[in-house]
């Protein structure tokens, strides 16, 4: 055991008992004590999480695989180290650092997916808020190995959506095999994975066609600098206002970052031979059903693409720290989150919501 913070006995902590159940937000949710830590582990105090729509799949358990029940969600944490496992060797983190929590809580770093730098896809990888209790709670148990440093000039709320949403699109886009001046196109660019996407894109020397719906929508994406915007709702030829807007050509590439499976079904066809879809949203116990024939006829890269490695993390977070990427976001408590829930579900949150967990 090493630590000289106070550490309470009990927590607030947003609770799913079971997929049917409301969400239950106690203040008496035991809070593991420093001489509990095994090595290897640490205790974060949390200052926030970000509400990645992760966490309203793992609530609903609607994927293939389901989350632990009882779960604690939430995987965009940032906070202190304030306890670290007795015997832990060579920890990169110590007391009183601000760290982040991600998807990626744990991995073995040294089955083949780790050595091969796809550590998101670990043989052993535990998820933050998925297979071990996540951040929305005050203090939460990570792994020194995979805590990532949060740089100093970026505030903790601003720093906490990058931990999933940011890292994801950034890592997406880099192995987009797009170059600068090619033109992205960003399905689902009005929420929270998506409005990162339009800057990270922007960052990156690419030109954006956003694709969501709704005035407040198109706006955040147009100001964040995409060139063209497609209303999903509105549109009576979606391949058309693509093909329009890229010069009669079709996209480089295509992140989609929407939940749904729609909004990957047209994506070959706006795609310009040579192009490459990178599959982000996960849509419930959806197929991508891609035309085989024009697939190959247009020599068509389909890439799953995962979170991100500690690197891409970090990575991510710097570009932040350097002002090209702002996370727009509204603050809420953690009493909101059942709320936070329903407008994740309605497609009514843009941005994203990041909890206060120190109120
Ligand atoms: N691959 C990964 O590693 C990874 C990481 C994080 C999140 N995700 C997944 O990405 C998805 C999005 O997460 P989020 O937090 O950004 O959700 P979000 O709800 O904030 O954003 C989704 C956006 O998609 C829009 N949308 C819905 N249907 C659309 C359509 N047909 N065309 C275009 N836009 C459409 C919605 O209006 C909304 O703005 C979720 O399924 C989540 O689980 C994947
Ligand atoms: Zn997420
Ligand atoms: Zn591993």
């Amino acid at each position: 055991m090493s630590s000289h913070f106070q550490i309470p006995k009990t927590q607030k902590a947003a609770i799913v008992e079971s997929n049917d159940a409301p969400l239950r937000v106690v203040s008496d949710h035991p809070v593991k004590q420093p001489g509990e830590l095994a090595p290897g582990e640490c205790l974060v105090r949390l200052d926030c999480s970000g509400v990645c729509h992760t966490d309203l799949h793992a609530r609903k358990g609607d994927w293939p695989v389901p989350a632990k029940l009882p779960l604690i969600g939430g995987h965009e944490g940032v906070g202190i180290v304030v306890a670290v496992g007795a015997h832990t060797q060579d920890s990169p983190v110590k007391l009183g650092d601000r760290v982040g929590i991600k998807w990626l809580a744990y991995s073995c770093l040294d089955c083949e997916p780790c050595r091969k730098g796809i550590e998101q896809s670990c043989e052993k990888g535990k998820y933050s808020g998925f297979t071990v209790d996540g951040t929305f709670s005050q203090y939460v148990v990570s792994y020194v190995n995979h805590v990532t440093p949060i740089p100093s000039s970026l505030p903790s709320d601003e720093a906490a959506s990058i931990l999933c949403a940011g890292v994801t699109v950034y890592r997406a886009i880099k192995y987009s095999n797009t170059h600068i001046g090619d033109w992205i196109v960003l399905p689902g660019a009005g929420g929270g994975l998506g409005h990162l996407a339009v800057q990270y894109a922007v960052a990156m020397g690419l030109r954006v066609v956003a694709i969501d719906t709704g005035a407040e929508k198109k706006n955040l994406c147009t100001k964040l600098g995409a060139e063209a915007w497609v209303d999903f709702k509105e549109t009576k030829d979606l391949v058309g206002d693509i093909k329009a807007a890229t010069g009669g050509k079709g996209a480089h590439a295509a992140v989609v970052t929407a939940a749904t499976g729609a909004a990957y079904a047209q994506a070959i066809d706006y795609l310009r031979p040579g192009g490459t879809l990178m599959v982000v949203g996960l849509p419930a116990q959806a197929k991508l059903s891609a035309d085989i024939f024009f697939t190959v006829i247009k020599s068509i890269n389909i890439v799953g693409s995962y979170v991100g490695n500690r690197q891409d993390a970090r990575e991510a977070l710097d570009i932040a720290a350097r002002g090209k990427v702002k996370c727009f976001f509204e603050s809420k408590p953690l009493s909101a989150l059942s709320e936070v829930y329903e407008g994740l579900e309605q497609g009514k949150i843009v941005g994203r919501v990041v909890l206060n967990m120190t109120d």
